[in-house]
């Protein structure tokens, strides 16, 4: 997972035009934390949400859903998207080091996991 973020972060820079290098420097060593989150089922997901609004951290989050349960979702024009996972897949976030490295040219992408009324949901990003 570490190798993957940091092969992201080489592409997100020469996209930049910028050195390979550049974002793995400026964000230096790369601690890789990895959370487990789990939604049980709720009957009436209208009163309650999963994980609320917020952008993440770091560089890039790599982000697995398991079961392609549909839960996360992302924030765009003042409206909710929802990210439908894909078998084998991985979401990934850009985060906030990553926006303010590259003065804002990417975004911290704004984002929440809602939850489902009849289905437990699992998800592990890798920050
Ligand atoms: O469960 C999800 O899809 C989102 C989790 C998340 O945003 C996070 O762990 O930071
Ligand atoms: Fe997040």
């Amino acid at each position: 997972m570490k190798k993957l973020s940091e092969r992201l972060l080489e592409c997100l820079s020469i996209n930049l035009g910028l050195s390979p290098n550049y974002l793995k420097e400026a964000l230096g060593e790369l601690h890789q934390d990895l959370m487990i989150n789990h939604y049980p089922p709720c009957p009436d997901p209208s009163v309650a949400i999963g994980a609320n609004k917020h952008t993440d951290l770091g560089g890039v989050t790599c982000l697995w859903q398991l079961h392609h349960v549909v839960g996360l979702q992302v924030l765009k024009d003042g409206e909710w998207y929802p990210v439908t996972p894909a078998p084998g897949a991985y979401i990934i976030n850009v985060a906030d080091m990553v926006e303010l490295a590259s003065n804002g040219i990417y975004k911290s992408i704004q984002h929440r996991a809602v939850v489902n009324p009849t289905k437990r949901r699992i998800s592990i990003a890798a920050f």
